[in-house]
């Protein structure tokens, strides 16, 4: 699914209007009434009062038409024009002459004093400013949205947030609405997907509108968003008469200084995630805890030596526990002389990376790093906020030909010049152990020969996939990384059930 930006919005939304013979009125209607629905399913119409704040664009003009919906539901509104503009479009204009005839009261808000009292809101909804921010909101709307924050009103924005910028972050002294529910049509919005924002659209709905496909799939934007109908595709079929050598042979190199549990886990993904044999090295004392755990992986006691005999290693991982010693800078020079491939590497392998950045020209083209928020600032240097950061992160991947994988909520894979943001997950996963189950999925996916953006794609979607099903048993605060695990089969099952 694509994430666009305002202007690539409103060509999408001008095509769907030709194309389909609506009048903006009419977009805009079918627009709020499916917003409607989603509202109905968060009031009690009986007994809210519904505050509706709405600014003089069409994002306002959603607000004045869920208005006439809302009353002619009975439930009990004020409708507020945050006038912050004299000009208004067609579509708002008759949506306010509508509520005229309704003899529905339309008080103005035009400057600070003119901010109502809250208290007698339950419910707030926020149409003052769409996707179409472009600037500092004036200040009277900051402050309104500052005491809009304050309330323990049921918040809803409709589209976006109002004051927060679709391609830009905000200053520190700029406000937006912090809402309970964002209902944004058709497609997700970037600073949904972005940590300093994001964390404050914790629930977001996609209100499908119709909009033209066709045109959706002919903008093109370097956002995209990874949902069930982008992976099923990915995935292949086993075919009947394939065997093991079909499905590749994955080395998964870490475990050293205590931290045996971690390469294993990545283990046991790796041989839950398809690939047809499945390699083990770590430090010695850990064997036997591995031979209990996976049963069906193979010990390699040597590494170098495994390295040098065997060129055809479909994919390799490394850096799972593997610590920062002498022997674990030996063990990665090794990995990188031998030029796997598939080079995953994760963790300490990354740690080791920033520390001898003169390595990352050795890296074989293609390599998949997957650093959490940490390791990724050890990498690429600090960055001002999340769009810088994504530059960063692009740069990284061009200069160096590598696809990332940036961990968190929404995991970002980067390929220099493409971003795709996970839609599955849960923060269940902020534990230590579910980064080697991810390593362990995406090295057997890279075993088997997937594309290695496809790879990324459809193992962190699967990983999150698998952390959503195990919520059926456990709990947020209660799923550990081998519950993922244990749930990944199911997180196939659904994507094969996709498959024709
Ligand atoms: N397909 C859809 O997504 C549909 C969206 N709809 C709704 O329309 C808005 C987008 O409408 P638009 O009029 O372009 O933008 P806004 O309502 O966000 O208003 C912005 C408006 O104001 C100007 N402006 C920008 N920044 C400032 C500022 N700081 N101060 C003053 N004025 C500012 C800017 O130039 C714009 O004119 C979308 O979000 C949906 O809610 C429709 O319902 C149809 C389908
Ligand atoms: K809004």
């Amino acid at each position: 699914m694509k994430i666009l930006n305002a202007k690539e919005l409103a060509e999408v939304d001008a095509f769907t209007m030709n194309s389909q013979s609506l009048s903006d009125w009419e977009l805009m209607e079918r627009a709020s009434s499916r917003a409607f629905l989603e509202i109905l399913k968060k009031i009690n119409p009986e007994k809210d009062f519904v505050y509706i704040f709405c600014g003089t664009s069409n994002n306002g003009g959603d607000g004045l038409a869920l208005a006439r919906m809302l009353n002619q539901k009975q439930v009990k509104i004020r409708v507020f024009e945050v006038a912050y503009s004299s000009s208004t479009s067609k579509a708002y204009q008759k949506n306010i002459k509508f509520l005229k005839e309704n003899r529905i009261q339309i008080n103005t808000v035009q400057n600070q004093n003119e901010i109502p009292d809250l208290n007698p809101a339950t419910c707030i909804i926020d149409a003052i400013f769409g996707v179409g921010l472009n600037r500092r909101m004036p200040g009277f709307i900051q402050e309104l949205v500052k005491k809009i924050n304050l309330t323990e009103a049921f918040k809803i924005s409709i589209d976006v947030p109002s004051g927060m910028y679709l391609e830009q972050s905000i200053e520190t002294d700029e406000e937006f609405v912090i809402s309970d529910l964002c209902l944004t049509f058709q497609l997700p919005k970037l600073p949904f997907l972005l940590p300093e924002t994001g964390h404050y659209v914790e629930n977001f709905k996609l209100i499908d509108i119709g909009l033209s496909e066709e045109k959706i799939k002919q903008t093109k934007t370097p956002y995209n968003y990874i949902t069930t109908s982008d992976v099923s595709s990915i995935l292949k079929k086993r075919a009947k008469f394939s065997h093991k050598g079909s499905f590749g042979n994955a080395l998964l190199i870490g475990g050293y200084e205590g931290m045996w549990g971690s390469v294993i886990m990545t283990t046991q993904a790796c041989l839950r995630s398809g690939a047809g044999k499945v390699y083990t090295h770590l430090d010695k004392t850990g064997r036997l805890v591995l031979a209990q755990h996976a049963l069906e992986s193979i010990y390699i006691q040597n590494c170098p030596k495994a390295l040098k005999s065997n060129p055809n290693w479909n994919a390799i991982g490394v850096g799972m526990g593997l610590g920062l010693s002498n022997n674990a800078v030996q063990l990665m020079e090794e990995v990188l002389a031998h030029q796997p491939k598939r080079l995953l590497l994760d963790a300490d392998a990354i740690n080791l990376l920033s520390k001898q950045k003169n390595w990352l020209k050795l890296l074989p083209k293609n390599s998949v790093l997957t650093p959490h928020i940490g390791e990724l600032k050890r990498l690429v240097g600090e960055w001002d906020n999340d769009f810088d950061k994504l530059n960063k992160a692009k740069q990284f991947c061009k200069t160096y030909q590598v696809v990332l994988i940036i961990k968190g909520a929404h995991t970002c894979i980067c390929d220099g010049t493409n971003f795709y943001f996970n839609s599955s997950g849960n923060p269940g996963l902020a534990k230590a152990g579910s980064g080697d189950v991810l390593a362990g999925v995406i090295t057997a996916l890279l075993a088997q020969n997937y594309k290695v953006l496809e790879a990324c794609q459809l193992g962190v979607y699967l990983h999150g996939v698998a952390a959503d099903l195990a919520l059926e048993s456990f709990s947020e605060h209660s799923l550990i990384a081998t519950d993922v695990i244990s749930y990944l089969g199911k997180a196939f099952q659904l994507l094969e059930s996709k498959i024709d």
